[in-house]
């Protein structure tokens, strides 16, 4: 394999990179963000295409904080680098498969292992391996010590035995896995035989002298008794002295169910008990106080037939386990907590209102304040002296990038950093739209118009469904960018209908368990409310939506036909169905009751039992990696499809998940959607996509 390309191209010689899919393939994406103790560092993670064009790589990258240069590239390797952590010597921690330039012959299958980049730069080098890879690295905050993520198979007590079973059952050609517990499958890989656990390594080795040998790092194992289908890959915390870890641990829960509780560890013993065991509750997110004696944590309760999940905040003290509520009756849900530098507030991001804001709340007890005004915000990252506050924001209108903010401010315009990733301009105008539902409720909606729409040229609409269904359209999304259809003239409409986050309990209730009601009116009124602009024809609709969105495209195809075309990936058809099949039915089944003892739902909700009324030509899509919504769901929307007659395409990718990640179907995937569009709602003859 090459080495990657190193400058990113921003833009297309033809003009907006949103108009020709190779450059649009071709942008930096900024992704994970992690600052250095003493405050002074910052470092991104940056997707990149290799030199091949096929494959995004992700490099570490260097910002300064004064923000006098640009940002600089500091890891190069075709594998990639991920999960940066500064350690406390100065040091980047990172995982990479890249190959041990010491290590003689290159692997047969490398996986990733633990790399130290020096702080006065020079060459990185190893730090550990195992022979499941090493997934995950946490670093006590004043301690420097380490503890890392692993897989492990059944019944090895050391990585030579482990190393040893894999070895058997490759030379005997065994991939079969027995399982005893539900679920078998997540996301896009299959459980077991191996399972996560958590390795201490403790303080890392010094860079050794030239020339010498490199100290061999121990790895001692925290969770011995990790079993599938989880074992211990759930999110941790390590207090700031190194001594306690508390992670989350996904445990049983009545018949094919799991949830989440959390566990404190002794690191020197290994020692663990229950810190929050909640029934009626997953607790999620823990991330310790700087004086190590709290943890802040999501509680999210256990949804039921008749009532959506909510979630608040809690402080949980280590030493006794009570667990205090510290966003009663905010009426929106707290993710991603994390205690200001002197432990005195708690900061945390929640969808609100079309936005994915920052919050901050006393860690005594008080109302929660929004600090910014615009964007959504994820990584957030706190200098430890007190003075700032880092994140990477994006809005609808502006990829991710890493930002500066002030810790107390509120109604913040956050200072942007240099960026690898801007974007030299956009081929048309975001706007914001409130629509009015049936019973009065707003529905709020974001609405892309290419640059030539007005009164004179009316643009044609898409209408674009979010999945979830409990999210909202508040940030920029690289797989559903409406930007691609507006440089080819489309308006696109993102609706937040009855089930989407920001906007309250109430809002979530109003489509609970009645998919096909009051999250289908509302789409259909923002439709209606957007299709009175003169700027929008009328007469050239179309509707897509991926997953959840993909459900509401099938439904919409079954309920009405003033849409020329549908686009529906990942989709859900008969609920039943994918309910028994996806990864976690336990999630869905709460909601939807037994198929067997409670039918209605599923009579009244899932498409496939409307098929004969379908008369609008539907795009399928999926992949045959998708273990959330497995391919059976395409397999027989599609055979309904051609059985019944109605005009049908199904593009489909043996080697992609629920999302198209590899950068060539990725582009193949915007272009059949156009082709399919350009068809149906221009009339034109279909253009097959050249590599279909
Ligand atoms: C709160 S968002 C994810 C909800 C849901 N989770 C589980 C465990 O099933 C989920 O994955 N829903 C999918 C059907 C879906 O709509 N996914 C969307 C949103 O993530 C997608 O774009 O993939």
């Amino acid at each position: 394999m090459s080495e990657p390309s190193d400058a990113p191209t921003t833009a297309s010689p033809s003009g907006s990179p949103f108009a020709d899919l190779a450059a649009f393939a071709a942008l930096p994406r900024v992704g994970g963000l992690a600052l250095s103790a003493d405050g002074r560092r910052l470092a991104i993670a940056v997707q990149t295409l290799d030199h091949e064009k096929t494959a995004w790589q992700s490099a570490l990258w260097e910002v300064d904080l004064e923000g006098r240069r640009p940002a600089r590239r500091l890891t190069r390797s075709a594998p990639g680098e991920s999960s940066p952590v500064w350690a406390p010597d100065g040091s980047l921690l990172f995982t990479s498969a890249r190959p041990d330039p010491g290590a003689g012959e290159a692997a047969e299958d490398p996986k990733p292992a633990l790399w130290s980049l020096p702080a006065d730069g020079g060459e990185a080098r190893p730090v550990l391996t195992h022979p499941g890879g090493i997934s995950r690295v946490a670093l006590a905050a004043d301690s420097g010590e380490v503890v890392v993520t692993a897989s492990a198979m059944p019944g090895a007590g050391d990585a030579e035995a482990d190393a040893e079973r894999r070895k058997r059952r490759k030379e005997a050609g065994v991939t079969a896995i027995l399982h005893e517990a539900y679920p078998v499958r997540y996301w896009d890989s299959d459980l077991g035989p191996a399972t996560p656990h958590l390795f201490w390594v403790g303080e890392l080795p010094a860079e050794p002298d030239a020339g010498a040998e490199r100290p061999p790092v121990e790895l001692r194992d925290l969770t011995p008794d990790a079993v599938p289908p989880s074992g211990a890959g759930g999110d941790l915390t390590l207090s700031p002295d190194g001594r306690l870890l508390v992670r989350v641990e996904s445990v049983p829960d009545g018949p094919a169910g799991r949830r989440d509780r959390l566990v404190l560890l002794e690191t020197a013993t290994g020692e663990a008990r229950a810190l929050v065991d909640d029934p009626l509750a997953d607790l999620g997110a823990p991330r310790f106080s700087p004086d190590g004696s709290a943890v802040v944590c999501v509680r999210e309760s256990m949804s039921t037939h008749d009532e959506p999940p909510d979630y608040t905040l809690l402080h949980v003290d280590v030493a006794t386990g009570a667990a205090r509520e510290l966003t009663p009756g905010f009426d929106r849900w707290p993710s991603a907590p994390q205690f200001s530098a002197d432990g005195t507030a708690v900061y945390f991001l929640a969808d609100d209102d079309g936005r994915h804001a920052l919050f901050r709340v006393p860690a005594d007890g008080g109302e929660p304040v929004r600090m910014t005004t615009d964007g959504a915000y994820s990584d957030l990252q706190v200098a430890r002296d007190g003075s700032a506050l880092y994140a990477l924001r994006s809005a609808y209108d502006e990829p991710p990038g890493p930002v500066r903010l002030d810790p107390e401010a509120t109604g913040q315009h956050p200072d942007p950093l240099p960026n690898p990733g801007t974007l030299a301009g956009l081929p048309g105008t975001l706007q914001e739209v409130e629509a009015t539902a049936a019973d009065g409720t707003p529905v709020h909606c974001w609405l892309v118009l290419p640059e030539e729409a007005s009164a004179e040229r009316p643009a044609p609409l898409v209408l674009w469904v979010h999945g979830g269904p409990l999210m909202s359209w508040n940030s920029w999304s690289w797989r559903w960018c409406p930007w691609v259809l507006a440089a080819r003239g489309y308006a696109v409409l993102l609706p937040d209908p009855a089930l989407s986050q920001g906007y309250g309990q109430d809002f979530v209730r109003r489509g609970w368990g009645a998919w096909g009601e009051a999250p289908y009116t509302d789409l259909m009124a923002a439709v209606d409310a957007v299709e009175q602009r003169p700027e929008i024809d009328e007469s050239r609709t179309a509707a897509m939506g991926g997953s959840f969105g993909g459900y509401m495209a099938n439904w919409i195809a079954t309920q009405t036909d003033r849409f020329r075309a549908i686009v529906t990936h990942a989709s859900l058809w008969d609920v039943d169905s994918f309910i028994g099949t996806t990864d976690a039915a336990y999630y869905w089944e709460k909601e939807w009751g037994d198929p067997l003892r409670q039918p209605k739902r599923y009579e009244q909700n899932s498409p496939h039992r409307y098929a004969d009324a379908i008369r609008t030509p539907v795009l399928v899509i999926h992949g045959d990696r998708d273990y959330r919504v497995p391919i059976g769901e395409a397999l027989r929307l599609w055979y309904d499809l051609q059985k019944r007659g109605v005009p049908s395409r199904f593009l489909y990718f043996p080697n992609e998940n629920h999302w198209v990640l590899t950068p060539g179907n990725a582009q193949v995937w915007y272009e059949t959607v156009l082709s399919f569009l350009a068809e149906h709602v221009h009339g034109q003859d279909w253009q097959r996509p050249e590599l279909l």
